[in-house]
């Protein structure tokens, strides 16, 4: 990790830039496959599984076997997990519906808003590294609680062909019942122009690598909605001295495992418990599987040695962090400051893996800056809101004269007939 103390502000855009990938070429590689995929369907598909994941697949959808085999696969302690975490998702997500409240913005004049589910979503679950089966619930929970009514799910298939049994379980437990061994670009097209065996979806849901991302971003243009840029995983601890070393190099450690696109970034105004936090980081290091990973990104993160307060403050919204972890004496009052981040954690003892699994929030989470202007997946995410009115005579008779006024000046004579004719009408029904 590379030490900045008390760096100048116009040098931390460049500080804590997010690692650079060599995207040369990656759009129109994955434009290449996404158009073969919407001339050709299945056939394409198979042909690019075959190429980036290894395998010749008969067969994209999970069959009922499968879902046999991986329900009894999965231990009984981790099917216990899944279903507490799964309750905590359904209740923090079942929690943010809302009621329909009609207002009436003049006497006559009724305006209301109504929540409908997107029809058709289709959810990414990233595997090519991991089998994220926790991803599964952060996006099919809160889809069948907006009340979606297709819900596919794609995911990469393993070397055997086979789908990780706790994503099968985490997608049966959420209500899902379409899973097919697509991954990368092949399942985004898949599910953004519907082949063969893949039905088309309104709207694409997930994280991903470059591939995923770009893909999502080349049918959004004008073949599907998608939730957000959610990339490769970051994390910024804000720490002083009342914080624990180990416990703060266990969190970034943590999102650094994810991959060596990941960035991790250290911010404390004590360099003592600078010093401590890499020493836990080199011991910490040592016992994971996943270190040679970690270390790649490690490299890319940065440790940042800052007294004022309120230039930490900046740095954060400079920043936007997609996890954001306030390990200070003052972190109420410090998360107050913030208005740039994706999820935040507060005080020593909640770890950003309790985000990740089972606290209940959303793990689906805008990177890379995102967070400037994105929300991570939510209940409104899987919901369109529709406005509807109702005005009365007596409401026409009202609002009516600067409706005919602003049409006018606007010089949209027809508009402002819409209106006259009616207004009309209502004298004349007077008499
Ligand atoms: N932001 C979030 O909310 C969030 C949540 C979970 C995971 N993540 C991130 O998601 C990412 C997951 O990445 P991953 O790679 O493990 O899995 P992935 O499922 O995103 O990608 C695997 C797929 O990439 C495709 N692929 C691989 N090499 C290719 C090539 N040369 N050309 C074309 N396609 C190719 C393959 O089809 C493969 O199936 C990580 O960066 C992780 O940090 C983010
Ligand atoms: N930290 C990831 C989001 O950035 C989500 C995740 C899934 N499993 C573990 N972590
Ligand atoms: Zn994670």
């Amino acid at each position: 990790m590379k030490t900045f103390v008390n760096p100048e502000k116009s040098r931390w855009s460049q500080i804590l830039q997010r690692p650079l990938m060599d995207v040369s070429g990656l759009y129109e590689t994955v434009q290449g496959v996404l158009n073969e995929i919407k001339q050709k369907g299945d056939s394409a598909l198979r042909k690019y599984t075959l190429q980036f994941d290894g395998v010749d697949l008969e067969k994209l959808q999970v069959s009922e076997e499968e879902w046999t085999e991986a329900e009894r696969q999965v231990e009984p302690e981790l099917k216990k997990a899944i279903e507490l975490a799964a309750n905590n998702i359904e209740k923090f997500h079942g929690a943010q519906k809302t009621e329909i409240r009609k207002v009436e913005t003049m006497p006559g004049v009724s305006c209301w808003q109504k929540a409908v589910p997107i029809e058709k979503v289709g959810l990414y679950i990233p595997g090519g590294t991991a089998p994220l089966f926790s991803t599964v619930l952060m996006l099919a929970i809160p889809a069948r609680i907006a009340g979606c009514r297709e819900i596919v799910l794609c995911t990469p298939p393993g070397k055997d062909g086979s789908v990780h049994p706790a994503i099968l379980f985490a997608a049966k437990y959420s209500g899902v019942k379409k899973v097919f061994k697509l991954g990368g670009v092949q399942a985004i097209g898949a599910m953004a122009y519907g082949t063969e065996s893949v039905p088309k979806a309104d709207k694409i849901f997930g994280p991903g690598n470059q591939y995923v991302m770009a893909a999502k971003q080349l049918v959004s243009i004008n073949e599907v909605a998608i939730d957000m840029p959610a990339g490769p995983s970051e994390v910024m601890v804000v720490a002083d001295k009342s914080a624990d070393p180990a416990f703060i190099a266990s969190d970034l450690l943590s999102q650094a495992e994810h991959g060596a696109d990941s960035q991790v970034v250290l911010v404390t105004n004590n360099e003592e418990l600078a010093e401590q936090v890499k020493a836990q980081i080199n011991l910490q290091l040592e016992k994971l599987p996943r270190k040679e990973l970690a270390e790649k990104s490690l490299k890319n993160s940065v440790l940042i040695v800052m007294e004022d307060e309120q230039k930490i403050v900046n740095l954060i919204n400079e920043y936007a962090p997609e996890h954001l972890i306030l390990s200070t004496k003052n972190y109420s009052e410090l998360a107050e400051r913030v208005f740039n981040a994706g999820s935040v954690f507060l005080g020593n003892y909640t770890p950003e893996s309790a985000g990740d699994y089972a606290s209940g929030t959303n793990h689906t989470l805008p990177t890379n800056g995102w967070a400037r202007s994105y929300s991570g997946v939510n209940l409104d995410s899987f919901i369109k809101k529709i406005t509807f009115q109702e005005i009365t005579e007596e409401g026409l008779k009202s609002i009516g004269p600067a409706i005919e006024t602003m049409a006018a000046a606007e010089q949209l004579e027809a508009h402002k007939n819409a209106v006259t004719l009616r207004l009309k009408r209502i004298l004349l029904d007077e008499g």
